[in-house]
């Protein structure tokens, strides 16, 4: 028998490539951003201010910080195409199928670099469309949680930093500032996260040396899924199913025996807790107290409880996020495409990295099928 190649399905644990990005230590349980530790960042900075560390690899002084919320603010109203797009899409299409096609259609209004070699301009414009698609993505996403309740969109306002502006546009008024602290934290918690599924497809399609929208596209795609992004929001398909902390183990007896999995728990790197976990559920139990709802906080406990118990496996940043989204008033569809508009940061700076030290990202694999045989 020939030797086999050794195969590691899903690539755990290989390394592909360096990234200077942000790096996840499961031993020492820590994410860094360009060298800060996320939760420092979570509890001094603004969101536009890691925007700007995950591009430009420092923090702004107050000069660049003020350009950059200059061009950021001036960029956020949608085009009225964009805006028609998203009336005509069919209310049963999920809200990140909805983002998927906006991005796509946003990409049909950029200049793209010709087939070739890329110059320095290319990288310029690229960082130009990110910010771009930082500054409009929460006007979809608001847009469509809107036009999926039948209500007018609620144009941005120049004068609101990110947060802010967001939640303005999605609920036509600024909640409490503990309720836009609680935001601003998630939107930096899901910004970056090294080569996770989402990332990686956006450098597949970087490698190729296709346009930037295209690698956003596809990592939507990527994110949408059940084993990625998408567990937000199933986290609260969970909570609705159990219904009360009571209710918990044995909902989860009876889960665990048809070998679901359980969204929100487990993590392809952390296997001992999600470093980000402490710093969100802090602003979930912020939220639980403004909104006075300590029955969604006892549910949380129990699962995380019998899921310790049962399973020894810990949570990761989709379970508080999910339920904080909820009190914070967002649909549950919609919790996908909020990490979305955070983590086009991290994507479109690894699209970037990407390209300017590219090799074509193409594995090999192990045929098993059937042998060669005559037609
Ligand atoms: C922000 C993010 O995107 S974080 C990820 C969000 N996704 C989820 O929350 C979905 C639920 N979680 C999962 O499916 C997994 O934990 C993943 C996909 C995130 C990571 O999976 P992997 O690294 O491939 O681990 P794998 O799925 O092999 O799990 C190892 C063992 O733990 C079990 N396990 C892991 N996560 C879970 C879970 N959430 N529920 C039940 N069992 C689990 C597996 O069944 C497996 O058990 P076994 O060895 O007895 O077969
Ligand atoms: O890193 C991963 O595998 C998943 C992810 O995107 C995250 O945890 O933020």
């Amino acid at each position: 028998m020939t030797d086999q190649p050794e195969i590691k399905k899903g690539l755990a644990g290989v390394v592909v490539d360096t990234t200077e990005i942000s790096s996840v230590n499961q031993e020492t349980n820590s994410l860094l951003y360009r060298g800060y530790p996320v939760q420092e960042l979570a509890a001094s900075c603004s969101f536009e201010q890691v925007a700007y560390l995950i591009w430009h690899g420092e923090l702004p002084n107050d000069e660049e910080l003020g350009a950059f919320e200059e061009i950021e603010r001036a960029q956020r109203a949608l085009a009225p195409e964009i805006a028609a797009m998203i009336e005509s899409a069919p209310v049963s299409g999920h809200p990140m199928d909805v983002l998927r096609s906006a991005v796509s259609l946003l990409g049909t209004y950029e200049t793209h670099a010709s087939f070739g070699t890329r110059r320095p301009e290319d990288e310029r414009s690229d960082y130009a469309k990110s910010v771009r698609l930082f500054a409009q993505l929460p006007a979809i996403v608001a847009y469509d949680q809107r036009h999926r309740h039948g209500m007018d969109p609620i144009p941005p306002r120049a004068d609101l930093d990110y947060s802010s502006n967001f939640l303005w546009m999605t609920f036509g008024e600024l909640p409490d500032a503990v309720v836009i602290d609680a935001f601003r934290r998630s939107m930096i918690l899901y910004a970056e996260h090294s080569f996770n599924a989402s990332t990686f497809t956006a450098r597949v399609v970087a490698s190729t040396l296709s346009d930037l929208h295209s690698g956003v596209v596809a990592a939507i795609g990527a994110l949408k899924g059940l084993l990625h992004g998408g567990a937000n929001e199933a986290v609260m398909a969970t909570f609705a199913e159990i219904g009360s902390a009571d209710h918990a183990e044995a909902w989860l007896e009876d889960a665990l025996a048809r070998k679901a999995k359980i969204m929100g728990f487990g993590h392809r790197v952390y296997k001992n807790g999600d470093s980000r976990v402490p710093t969100m559920k802090a602003a979930l139990d912020t939220l639980v107290e403004h909104y006075n709802r300590p029955d969604l906080l006892a549910l949380y406990d129990a699962l995380e409880h019998a899921m310790a118990e049962r399973k020894n496996i810990k949570p990761n940043l989709d379970y508080p996020s999910g339920p904080a989204y909820h009190l914070i008033g967002f649909d549950t569809p919609t919790f996908t495409p909020l990490f979305a508009a955070a983590r086009v940061t991290g994507w479109t700076a690894h699209f970037m990295e990407q390209q300017h030290a590219n090799s074509l990202i193409r594995p090999l694999s192990l045929y098993t099928g059937p042998a060669q045989r005559e037609v």
